[in-house]
């Protein structure tokens, strides 16, 4: 058994979604996710835009309820759990009160916890001690966001729930961000995170849940979830052929043509390239590229519904 699959066992899940279901008129924001979260597991929630990650980030929170499903944070419906401090948030929208120092601000998220950390340890955990006699008003976009991780963990929670948590930081401040996030999550703690940034799924977390369209298209460590879809690709110049007879060659995962030029998705280049040349003599031009992180990546999430035809051209 892996540690991770340990941690999911152990002690009873930190996260557990079931059958989960938002609908917003037309629009499916989540449609049957199902995730369960082991105790001091990393989790990045990966997607591009509407994939439907702040909607289920909102569900956990207990912030939207569903059309239908079930949350539990450690066997807790999510309020109680939120009530019992063992659940810290930093969202999005969040908002500063303006004319509030960042420590008064912190002060009163500890107010609102029976037992949180001191304020100056929460400040310094978030690395935003210095800030502490600033107004908000006064502070950078990644300021602001520190801010918010400070008032995230002063409840000292056993669940982090970080929704795009270095949107508006530089490149230091993201750095910096992570070092406090890894210290955090040194200490056996669970933390899910929403994010757009590839390299962050890939440096700090366990384990990648992929998004698109409110459902979960991938889930696994992200080495493995990756690997699903990196293979390679081979392009030729195939005469007269069509898109259905190449799908149909063995070791081809997709296929698309455009006028005589074929692009083959393939699990083995290799034998696709032996099979193309023997069932197609005329074939030409042909190339086998390896497929990058960030192009596995944006084939995973790109769109099913976009240009729906293409593929069969
Ligand atoms: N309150 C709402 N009313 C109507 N539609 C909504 C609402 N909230 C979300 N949606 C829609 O649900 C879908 C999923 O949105 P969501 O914000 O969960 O995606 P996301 O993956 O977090 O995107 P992003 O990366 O842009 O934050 C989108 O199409 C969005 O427009």
């Amino acid at each position: 058994m892996t540690t991770t699959q340990a941690a999911r066992t152990a002690q009873g899940y930190a996260v557990e979604l079931r059958g989960l279901r938002k609908h917003y008129g037309e629009v499916r924001a989540v449609e049957e996710v199902d995730l369960l979260i082991g105790r001091g597991e990393v989790v990045a929630l990966l997607g591009p835009n509407g994939a439907g990650k702040s909607t289920t980030v909102d569900i956990l929170l207990g912030l939207t309820r569903p059309d239908a499903g079930e949350v539990r944070l450690f066997g807790d419906p999510p309020r109680r759990a939120i009530a019992g401090g063992a659940v810290g948030a930093m969202l999005q929208e969040a908002g500063l009160l303006d004319d509030v120092t960042v420590r008064e601000t912190v002060a009163l998220a500890a107010a609102l916890h029976r037992a949180p950390l001191p304020v100056e340890e929460a400040l310094r955990k978030a690395g935003v001690e210095d800030l502490g006699p600033r107004r908000a008003a006064r502070l950078s976009g990644g300021q602001k966001q520190r801010v918010r991780f400070a008032m995230a963990l002063v409840c000292d929670p056993a669940l982090l729930v970080l929704d795009e948590p270095t949107a508006a930081m530089d490149v230091g401040g993201r750095r910096d961000f992570w070092r406090s996030m890894h210290a955090f999550a040194d200490s056996g703690r669970t933390v899910i995170f929403a994010t757009h940034y590839l390299e962050e799924a890939e440096d700090y977390a366990d384990r990648v849940v992929l998004m698109r369209d409110g459902r979960i298209a991938a889930d696994g460590p992200v080495a493995a979830v990756m690997a699903g879809v990196s293979g390679r690709t081979v392009r030729a110049c195939v005469p007269g052929v069509d898109a259905e007879e190449l799908r149909r060659l063995p070791g081809v995962v997709e296929a698309r043509v455009r006028g005589d030029r074929a692009e083959l998705r393939c699990a083995d280049a290799d034998a696709v390239v032996r099979e193309l040349l023997a069932r197609f003599p005329a074939a030409r031009d042909i190339e086998v590229v390896a497929q990058g992180l960030e192009e596995a990546f944006l084939r995973l999430t790109e769109d099913s519904t976009e240009d729906p035809e293409e593929g069969r051209r």
